[in-house]
């Protein structure tokens, strides 16, 4: 099912929001490094469904079950990682399967329900969306976070993000020169990540107003990694930039990824924005950095930056057309499920992990699975 990613760490997703659970395989994780679950649990819980009534109003634990991979080293008697591949669980307990029942006959627009059933000949699990769902993103946020742990610990790298746009109430934008790891340590534990306060009403609003029209909102995660080594990638299909935009094309939802100041370089001038080097002490810098730390598809050793575009929720409880495939004939649709009014304000966190896993295999990559 295409649910397979990467090269040096591989993971593969599995199961469906409506059946027994969903989970990870990961392989190639490098042996040894004792896994801060107290952090990979927060991580989780900043994802999960249910937070408020901005969200989807499903509920769930989302508690990791551990199946191999990891074992409490007898020396320090912390859960540390073997080397094997790592498998963990995280059941579904509360579903309303009940709530897709008409959807096979007539798919929602922009979801999944009838390029799903043409693809897989009509055997897909339909139900919340099957392996479509969103719900698949909880087990990419556990293999992100024990990623986000393994690179802050050994290279230093920290990842962080913050919600930059809802519908057309904009944040501020990161400082492309200055993020630093405090900053981003801070967004990580906001509850609303951004980065001047006033947006966070203002957001909420925008959120709020669509929910009670029955509609729903899109928006922008800002996301920066600080600390990367300069060198790291290669040219042309293996750059940087297509690793990273390959695993956050696999977030559903993700319709836009640019890196630096993106799509506005189209207007600029190369006198306007060329970030040329400079030395600061023994190392190399570039005074500014429009290219979001990545130039040639190598990492130039300043803050990489990224923004990933995520489109209004498909599922609103306003009427809407639809095909009744038995029929043929155009119908009203109105969809009264538990759906998020705005996916970007439970995103933050999953466009840092699936950032992560791409730091991560870049890392392996460049230097190997050298001890920790
Ligand atoms: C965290 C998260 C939550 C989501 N919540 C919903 C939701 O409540 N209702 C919905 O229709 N889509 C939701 N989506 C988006 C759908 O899963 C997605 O639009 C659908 O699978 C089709 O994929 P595409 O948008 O990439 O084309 C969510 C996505 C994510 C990442
Ligand atoms: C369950 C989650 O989000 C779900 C993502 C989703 C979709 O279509 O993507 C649709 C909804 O599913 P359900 O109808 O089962 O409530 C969301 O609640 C989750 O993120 O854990």
């Amino acid at each position: 099912m295409g649910s397979t990613w990467g090269n040096h760490i591989k993971i593969s997703i599995f199961g469906e929001s409506h059946g027994n659970g969903i989970g990870v395989v990961m392989d190639g994780f490098p042996a040894g490094h004792c896994c801060d679950m107290e952090f990979i649990r927060s991580e989780l819980a900043r994802r999960a469904p249910g937070q408020s009534s901005l969200t989807t109003g499903r509920r769930e634990g989302d508690q990791p079950e551990i199946l191999s991979g990891m074992l409490t080293d007898p020396a320090s008697g912390e859960l540390t990682t073997t080397g094997a591949p790592i498998c963990i669980v995280i059941r579904n307990t509360d579903t309303r399967s009940g709530d897709y029942e008409n959807l096979r006959t007539v798919p929602r627009p922009s979801h999944s329900d009838f390029t799903g059933q043409l693809r897989y000949q009509g055997y897909n699990d339909i139900r919340g969306g099957g392996h479509f769902s969103g719900r698949l993103t909880a087990p990419m946020v556990f293999a992100g976070a024990l990623c986000k742990d393994y690179l802050r610990k050994k290279y230093e790298i920290e990842i962080g993000s913050h919600i930059y746009q809802i519908g057309e109430v904009k944040d501020s934008t990161f400082d492309l020169t200055s993020i630093s790891d405090t900053q981003l340590k801070e967004l990580q534990k906001a509850a609303f990540p951004v980065l001047d306060p006033e947006s966070e009403g203002k957001m909420k609003e925008i959120v709020d107003h669509a929910r009670r029209e029955l509609d729903s909102v899109g928006g922008v995660i800002e996301c920066a990694a600080t600390g990367v080594a300069a060198g790291i990638g290669s040219p042309m299909f293996s750059n940087v930039e297509s690793r990273i935009a390959s695993i956050l094309y696999g977030v559903p939802a993700v319709k836009g990824v640019e890196f630096g100041l993106g799509f506005e370089m189209a207007e600029k001038r190369g006198s306007e924005v060329n970030d040329c080097y400079v030395k600061n002490g023994n190392n190399i810098e570039t005074r500014t950095n429009y290219n979001g730390g990545i130039a040639g598809g190598i990492t130039t050793g300043m803050p990489i930056v990224v923004r990933a575009a995520i489109k209004p929720t498909p599922s609103i409880s306003r009427g809407q057309t639809t095909l009744n495939l038995k029929t043929g004939q155009e119908e009203l649709l109105e969809i009264h499920g538990r759906h998020d009014p705005c996916i970007a304000m439970r995103a933050p966190v999953v466009i840092e992990s699936a950032v992560a896993l791409a730091m991560l295999d870049l890392c392996l990559e460049a230097w190997g699975y050298a001890p920790v």
